[in-house]
């Protein structure tokens, strides 16, 4: 998932965009490696969609460029470019008179795929994503729950394997519960790891949980460009530092891990998490452990939170 030092899969460069007099995107440059998920992040209006929609060219921009492969998308067919990235929207946009199959099966039909490629394809999407198919396949979008329209939103996007993927608020308009579990599931696609995501959100949380990267942008402008933890820890400006201001304690702990807060654990006591674990999973899991079977030996939440606040000290020092 890490950035490499391949070339990029998307470059884009000085990406401008203006609507009569407003300017809605301003020189807007990133580069996004191949299996890397980058976060378009910012407040309502900011230009996340328009900057998104620059990348498969729903949107021309009036100045910069964007390369997918080393390759100009100026240049290229939209439809043909489109077909080689999976994209969702806010609203989902599944075909109403269509079943959740063809749905799903839309991509991978007009690309000429087998029809047993496709259906295989689709029954092992749907179950992955909590949709058997024996219950779902054969139903119209108006018959499904919000939270289940979005996942199929995610099938057909997700269907015919493009290397590249566009989401714009994928997990929008869903009650919280079902936002973190279809965020888990996301999180779980196997098929999603070796993709280059580039996804639209305005939820911090969220952005910190998925991203790899995380572009910050306001009015149009690029705030700051880095890993979850450097727009954390080492805010470039006000506006990075206040934007995660009500937040701080959640993201902290999600993302320092255990290898990052162990100088300050007590040597003697033992602990049973991995290294790469989040202190937020390792809290919610002593927590767990204490409703059932409280312990006295072994690592308690107690420990965790000061070596915690020791770590988070020195990160300010
Ligand atoms: N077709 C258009 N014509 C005129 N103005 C537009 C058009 N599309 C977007 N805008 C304006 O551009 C600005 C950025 O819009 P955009 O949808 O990119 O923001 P966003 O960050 O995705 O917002 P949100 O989080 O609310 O979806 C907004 O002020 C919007 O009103």
């Amino acid at each position: 998932m890490a950035e490499s030092d391949a070339a990029p899969v998307i470059r884009a460069a000085g990406l401008t965009k203006r609507y009569g007099s407003h300017t809605v995107v301003q020189d807007v440059s990133f580069a996004v490696s191949a299996g890397e998920t980058l976060v378009l992040l910012g407040p309502s209006g900011c230009g996340k969609t328009t900057l998104l929609k620059m990348l498969n060219r729903l949107v021309e921009p009036d100045a910069g460029t964007v390369e997918i492969n080393g390759q100009e998308v100026r240049g290229q067919q939209p439809e043909v470019l489109r077909r080689g990235m999976g994209y969702v929207i806010q609203q989902v946009g599944l075909l109403p008179h269509y079943s959740v199959a063809d749905n799903v099966a839309t991509v991978p039909r007009l690309l000429g795929h087998a029809p047993a490629a496709i259906a295989a394809r689709t029954n092992e999407l749907l179950h992955r994503l909590h949709l058997p198919p024996e219950r779902f396949a054969a139903r119209l979008p108006h018959e499904l729950s919000g939270g289940q329209q979005q996942r199929v939103g995610l099938a057909r996007a997700l269907a015919a394997q493009p290397p590249i993927v566009l989401l714009d608020e994928p997990f929008g308009a869903l009650d919280p519960v079902t936002r973190v579990q279809i965020r888990r599931d996301f999180r779980e696609l196997e098929e999603l790891r070796r993709t280059t995501v580039v996804l639209v959100t305005h939820d911090v949380v969220e952005a910190f949980e998925l991203a790899d990267r995380i572009l910050l942008l306001d009015a149009g402008r690029v705030q700051q460009l880095g890993s979850p933890g450097e727009l954390l820890f080492r805010p470039a400006n006000e506006f990075v530092r206040r934007f995660f201001a009500a937040e701080r304690l959640q993201l902290q702990l999600r993302t320092l891990t255990l290898a990052d807060v162990q100088p300050f654990l007590p040597s003697s006591v033992p602990n049973p998490f991995p290294p790469h674990t989040t202190l937020q999973a390792a809290l919610e899991q002593l927590t767990a452990n204490a409703n059932h079977q409280p312990s006295k030996a072994g690592l308690g939440i107690g420990a965790l939170m000061q070596a915690f606040e020791q770590t988070i000290q020195t990160q300010q020092a």
